[in-house]
């Protein structure tokens, strides 16, 4: 069974599945478009099955690492390969093997559901119909409609449905829920579970809904300014972050001198520490700095990603 060692910076370490072979892997993976560096010497490594969480700030270069992968795009240097293969060398036959849902969820607007289904079904060998059906009952979608006439929610639900349906080895999911109601969300990350699990595709899941990251993800990767800053579970990561509250009479220390600062911040008279890698220890350290109570608090995925995408925003977070 893979193995996701946890990893803040590089270099990490990563222990390959039972076959050794990645879904996803890249060397060095770099993309400059003209003085924007979007990707810097990335090394990510997927192992198959699963779903994989990628998470960043805005201009992180998600996107961009998927039209690499997917030989949309050239790489200023290094390599990306997916399913084993360059990616500026997929075949068609490659290509049939990778979903690909996006939230802008491009499908011709002329074209009748019927029709779109048609044309699917002939385009992939290992088309599901049972598959297609169970996740498409979900939406209410008329076989003679046009897809330019779906809702949002709909036409979302109707892409997860054809990507999941090409029985894909890989699915990538691109900001696949933008837009959508809490109870279509719901319906697609339910059909997202069910079909992971009884299909065995990995999943990788591009999303700024930490709720949703939570709900379906195996292993957390955290990309910060096209570089990898995290790949463990979850869990594991939230459980490196500590979120501590102190009352200090006088002066409190500087930001400098606070071991693992992520983010501080004033409420109340109290100063709110977001901390990474400190055991019991930074309790205290609080102390011994001029505390007269410390309490320690459980951190949520939410407010430990952005803990840690914060810290190097200029002046974020210091109160
Ligand atoms: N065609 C382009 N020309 C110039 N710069 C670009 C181009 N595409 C992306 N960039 C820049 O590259 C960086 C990464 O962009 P990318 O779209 O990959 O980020 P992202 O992580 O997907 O962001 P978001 O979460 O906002 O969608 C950004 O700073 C962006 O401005």
């Amino acid at each position: 069974m893979a193995v996701i060692a946890p990893h803040i910076a590089a270099p990490y370490v990563i222990t390959a599945n039972d076959d050794g072979e990645y879904v996803i892997e890249t060397r060095a993976l770099s993309k400059r478009y003209g003085r924007k560096l979007a990707l810097d010497g990335l090394d990510l490594r997927i192992p198959r099955g699963r779903i994989h969480a990628i998470v960043g700030a805005n201009g992180a270069g998600k996107s961009t690492l998927f039209r690499l992968l997917l030989g949309f795009l050239a790489p200023s240097s290094g390599s990306a390969r997916i399913l084993g293969r360059d990616s500026q060398r997929l075949t068609p036959d490659d290509r049939g093997r990778i979903g690909f849902v996006n939230e802008e969820h491009t499908l011709p607007e002329w074209m009748s559901v019927a029709a779109v289904i048609a044309m699917q079904r002939h385009h992939y060998p290992r088309w599901n119909q049972a598959t297609y059906d169970s996740v498409a009952g979900n939406y209410h979608l008329l076989p003679e409609q046009k897809v330019g006439q779906l809702s949002r929610g709909e036409r979302a639900g109707f892409n997860l449905a054809l990507a999941l349906a090409q029985s894909p080895e890989l699915l990538i999911l691109d900001e696949p829920t933008l837009g959508l109601d809490v109870v279509a969300k719901r319906a697609f990350l339910e059909s997202l579970l069910h079909t992971n699990l009884s299909e065995r595709c990995t999943v990788i899941y591009c999303s700024h809904q930490m709720e949703e990251i939570e709900r379906v993800a195996d292993n957390l990767i955290v990309l910060e300014r096209g570089r990898l800053r995290n790949m463990s579970p979850p869990d594991e990561f939230c459980a490196r972050v500590g979120h501590w509250i102190a009352e200090f009479p006088f002066r409190a220390p500087e930001a400098a001198l606070v071991p693992g600062l992520l983010q501080v911040q004033q409420i109340d008279g109290l100063h709110h520490y977001l901390v990474l890698d400190q055991g019991p220890d930074f309790e205290h350290f609080l102390y011994a700095a001029g505390a007269r109570s410390v309490h320690g608090m459980p951190v949520s995925l939410d407010r430990a990603v952005n803990g840690l995408l914060a810290q190097n925003h200029i002046g974020a977070g210091r109160g």
